[in-house]
């Protein structure tokens, strides 16, 4: 736990520049929520940038949401520099297993060495090879059924693998961690998920023991999650009071209220 709360204290001493190749849908939010941590966001994806935006970011977040032909050639180009400047790559791959067109491009991604995957259950067995049907960027999977999945997934790469839902895994090999944060509303928001990975890249900027760094991102998700909850009255009020619950929480309050485990 003290981990998790020296990485949080520094993402808000660090404020680091997080780069999001990310969709359409939850750009703002995604920036928001960066800034509510006390992060700095740019979201950028023209391809004659891309060089030159990795060469001054923290870390990288990679998202699939809404990808195309362009946007493809831009995330490979933005994680090919990434990977060879060392900083963090966080990949997270909405709606894999969705089409063939996903599933080739996540190929692509993978190959070139994400430092960390983080996805929802469907998601993350889709990766894995586990034969699913997926419903688009919604897992109709538990954690729990993933979490083989994942763990091959972690072998396979040497990523920290990030498997959220109901219960949040986090593993690198066979070393697994466990967050019991957050709340069912969560996934009523669109690009909840997308906020976790954008946030995971922020941890990963500024605590270089990956593993910690995504336990953390996940523990201040849920534990926002949960304050926000208490509050909220619906989806769209759940959203308004998880922004401020970032912006307030502290590191007391973060270490009073994740609920962490070990494998
Ligand atoms: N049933 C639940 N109980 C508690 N927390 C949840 C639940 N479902 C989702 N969450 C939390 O919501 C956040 C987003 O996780 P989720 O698995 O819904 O992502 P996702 O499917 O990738 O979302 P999106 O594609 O909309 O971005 C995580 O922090 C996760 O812990
Ligand atoms: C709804 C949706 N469609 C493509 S990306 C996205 C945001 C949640 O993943
Ligand atoms: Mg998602």
């Amino acid at each position: 736990m003290e981990a998790i709360t020296n990485a949080f204290k520094k993402v808000k001493e660090q404020s680091p520049l997080v780069q999001s190749i990310t969709n359409y849908v939850v750009m703002n939010n995604t920036a928001n929520a960066l800034l509510s941590l006390g992060a700095s966001p740019i979201m950028a994806h023209a391809r004659s940038e891309m060089e030159d935006m990795v060469s001054i970011i923290s870390a990288l977040v990679v998202n699939i949401g809404t990808l195309d032909e362009y946007w493809v050639e831009s995330m490979l180009a933005a994680a090919k520099k990434a990977k060879s400047m060392e900083k963090p790559f966080v990949l997270d791959p909405v709606g894999a297993g969705a089409t063939p067109y996903r599933n080739q491009t996540l190929t692509q991604l993978i190959q070139i060495g994400p430092s960390i995957i983080r996805g929802n259950a469907s998601e993350i067995m889709s990766l894995a090879s586990v034969n699913i049907q997926s419903k688009g960027v919604d897992s109709s999977n538990t954690s729990d059924e993933a979490l083989d999945a994942g763990k091959r997934l972690s072998n396979e790469t040497g990523a920290v693998v990030c498997i959220s839902g109901e219960v949040d895994y986090v593993i690198l090999r066979d070393k697994v961690g466990k967050i019991k944060n957050g709340n069912p509303m969560m996934a009523k928001v669109t690009g909840m998920g997308c906020t976790a990975s954008a946030i995971v890249g922020a941890f990963a900027a500024v605590e270089k023991d990956l593993f910690t760094a995504t336990m953390a991102a996940m523990a201040v998700m849920g534990v926002a999650g949960d304050l926000a909850a208490e509050k909220a009255e619906g989806p769209g009020t759940l959203q308004l009071h998880f922004y401020d619950a970032l912006y307030q929480l502290n590191p007391e309050q973060l270490a009073e209220k994740a609920i962490v485990e070990f494998q």
